[in-house]
């Protein structure tokens, strides 16, 4: 009988990964289907678990366990008030980063396709979050770093403190190098978290790490490899 059992979960284990294999592209609308009739409303942990229970079987863009449990880590040890994403999808990273961020802590998130970003954003408001904790800019990242600044409130007057890259690993380094120039990095420490989704390879984060390694303002670099590139940036002494 235990033979059996684990056979059969053997096979539906195979099954289940064959069937994320084969399934076709990243449906946006199935993600945000599933996630919205499936989680308990106002739970974020059920929001969580059911955005896992879906790329489980499903293919899925979201940032995987072991990246979220990187980004966790993170946010809980730099403790940031003012968050930027670039690549805000169905909400999931939004969602575990605004779960862990001090009670005045805002985030910004990002995402250029206008359905992706209302769908996002329905889910993060599902998850229990307010307004006044986040802001979707519909946009690319390249036209809304010129005019961030706008949308930064008092809170985030002195800059950023955290910046997480999950959109198009092309724009990594034009968007670090934008960010820099209009000084929306705080001055004092900012992290930046570059997710490389290309596994055994960090050919997607070269042109980032040319730059910060020979760019003395880049204090550390921290790499959670194969899938998180972290650095420090602090321009003041
Ligand atoms: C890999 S997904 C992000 C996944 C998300 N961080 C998560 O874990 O749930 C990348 C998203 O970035 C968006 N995107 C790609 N290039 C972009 C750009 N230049 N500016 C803003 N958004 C972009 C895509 O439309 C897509 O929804």
């Amino acid at each position: 009988t235990r033979c059996r059992h684990r056979v059969s979960s053997l096979y539906h284990k195979a099954l289940a990964w064959a069937r994320k294999m084969v399934g076709g592209k990243v449906c946006v609308r199935r993600t945000h289907a599933f996630v919205f009739t499936q989680c308990t409303h106002g739970k974020v942990d059920s929001v969580l678990e059911t955005f896992d229970l879906y790329a489980a079987k499903n293919p899925s863009l979201a940032i995987d366990q072991d990246m979220g449990k990187i980004l966790d880590e993170a946010v809980m040890r730099l403790h940031p008030s003012s968050v930027l994403e670039l690549g805000m999808h169905c909400g999931y990273s939004s969602v575990r980063m605004l779960r862990l961020l001090p009670p005045t802590g805002k985030l910004i998130t990002v995402e250029m396709d206008p359905l992706t970003a209302d769908l996002g954003e329905e889910i993060i408001l599902v998850s229990g979050f307010k307004h006044h904790q986040f802001q979707v800019l519909t946009s690319s990242s390249a036209n809304i770093i010129r005019t961030l600044h706008l949308f930064l409130d008092q809170n985030c007057r002195k800059g950023l403190d955290l910046v997480l890259m999950d959109h198009d690993p092309q724009q990594y380094l034009p968007d670090l190098l934008a960010l820099q120039k209009e000084e929306l990095l705080c001055s004092s420490g900012c992290s930046i978290l570059f997710i490389n989704r290309t596994r055994g390879s960090d050919e997607d984060l070269r042109e980032v790490l040319a730059h910060v390694t020979l760019n003395p303002k880049y204090l550390s670099i921290g790499k959670h490899l194969p899938f998180i590139l972290e650095v420090l940036y602090k321009k003041d002494d």
